[in-house]
């Protein structure tokens, strides 16, 4: 199993592989990136999905194509002047400009290529030799500091909803919603809200085994000195609960995907068993207290684009009294766009509700079916829908700011104000 969505090879011949998301969880197979256009059609197709993923491939097609371009790689060499840098510069923008037509809600692409195009319009290089290590730097920083933050969002998340259990008084074991996937599949790497899971998932590993150390003992535990005492936190994470997340099935096919590789437990439900498993588990030994979601686009005032389904999740937590934290980078913050109104919710087609794809089952075994020499599942298609319905399928829906009780970035925790607003300017300050 690979959790890594994307394979840069750094040095000369320079590759970009992405892993064919759609394929997954029956089959493992990398793709080639060999110019913005590949990587135009893979993301609008979601082979490589989540917006810091599409923002990283996005970035680091640029690399590839360029250094292609420059060592005669491609047959066709029209689409570039190679003698005129200015003639160079306007067309590499106006391919970057429909690279991030690809995918219009995730604020990360767009963000990302239009401050490419901003460095590579103020820069006074006179060649395109000259501007290569440019373009390889912003591209490979961008992937960089993706990881870091990542691990950063996870451990802030992680401390802040333990901090607000203690705060509740609340002791004992403890699970977990989340919708869609944003973890190493939608990232660089570790992930964004996932990446919040793997850290309490983390701590109560450290939690069981100290308290396995401890087992030994007969101790009392207010005699033990504070710093003691704290390691026998009875706070801890034991599941997470992942939304299938349709109609592309983000959760059944690429969290799980995850969450089995990482053997964390959890346990995947439909997105319309949400308000009923909430209820169910409320007095029982593990409930429901959090829920962590990605983002695609975090506007000013905090109302959140996210993968559709998530609104509706804010409203139960609310009923509930749950939790309900944004975990994301802020390259996903828009403070251009002033509230959820000025988002665009990108409109999938409606084949992607209209049909389920995925590995054709053994119907005696239940188990995929795989071509006997690649060893590749047999993919198909099968129809879900009656011919001639009409489909709506927005691939986002916006969560009101009001319904979010936090913003966890790589930079802490927002959380609102008195006035129940959130100041996302200051993480910028
Ligand atoms: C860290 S991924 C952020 C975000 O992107 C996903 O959308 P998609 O699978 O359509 O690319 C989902 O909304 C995640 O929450």
């Amino acid at each position: 199993m690979s959790l890594q969505a994307i394979r840069f090879t750094r040095s000369e011949p320079y590759q970009l592989r992405i892993l064919d998301q759609l394929l997954l969880p029956y089959t493992e197979k990398y793709i080639e990136i060999n110019t913005t256009v590949d990587a135009y059609n893979a993301i609008k197709k979601m082979q490589v999905r989540g917006a810091p993923a599409i923002a990283i491939v996005g970035a680091i097609s640029v690399i590839v194509e360029v250094s292609h371009y420059l060592n005669g790689k491609f047959k066709d060499q029209s689409f570039y002047d190679l003698i005129n840098i200015d003639n160079f510069k306007r067309q590499l923008i106006k391919r970057l400009n429909f690279l991030i037509t690809s995918r219009p809600t995730a604020v990360n692409l767009s963000n990302a290529i239009n401050e490419l195009i901003g460095i590579i319009n103020n820069s006074s290089v006179q060649s395109i030799d000259e501007l290569f290590p440019i373009i390889f730097e912003f591209g490979t920083e961008l992937y960089d500091n993706d990881f870091k933050n990542n691990f950063k969002l996870g451990e802030n998340g992680k401390d802040w909803i333990l901090n607000d259990l203690r705060n509740q008084g609340f002791n004992g074991d403890f699970s977990v919603l989340t919708i869609c996937n944003t973890g190493s599949l939608a990232t660089s790497g570790y992930g964004t809200a996932l990446g919040v899971v793997r850290s309490l998932w983390n701590h109560s590993k450290s939690l069981i085994e100290d308290n396995n150390n401890n087992d030994g003992d007969d101790h009392d535990e207010n005699q033990l000195p504070p710093n003691k005492r704290a390691k026998l936190d009875t706070i801890k994470f034991s599941r997470v609960y992942p939304l299938e997340t349709r109609p592309y099935n983000q959760g059944a096919r690429l969290t799980a995907y995850e969450l089995v590789y990482e053997k964390i437990p959890s346990t995947l439900i439909t997105d319309s068993m949400v308000t009923y498993l909430t209820s169910t588990l409320k007095n029982s030994s593990s409930p429901i207290k959090v829920c962590v979601v990605g983002a695609d686009r975090i506007v000013k005032n905090g109302d959140t684009a996210n993968k559709i389904g998530t609104y509706q999740l804010a409203l139960i937590c609310k009923q509930f009294g749950i939790k309900f934290l944004v975990v994301a980078p802020k390259t996903t913050i828009d403070l251009q766009t002033l509230n959820g109104d000025g988002i665009i919710v990108e409109q999938r087609p409606s084949i992607e509700l209209q049909n389920v794809s995925g590995g054709i089952i053994n119907n005696q075994t239940n188990q995929v079916i795989r071509d006997e020499e690649t060893g590749f599942a047999i993919n198909g298609k099968v129809g879900v829908a009656a011919p001639g319905i009409e489909v709506w399928n927005p691939s986002f829906d916006i969560t009101p700011h009001d319904l979010i009780d936090g913003i966890v970035t790589e930079d802490g925790v927002i959380v609102k104000d008195s006035n129940g607003e959130f100041d996302l300017e200051s993480l910028f300050k």
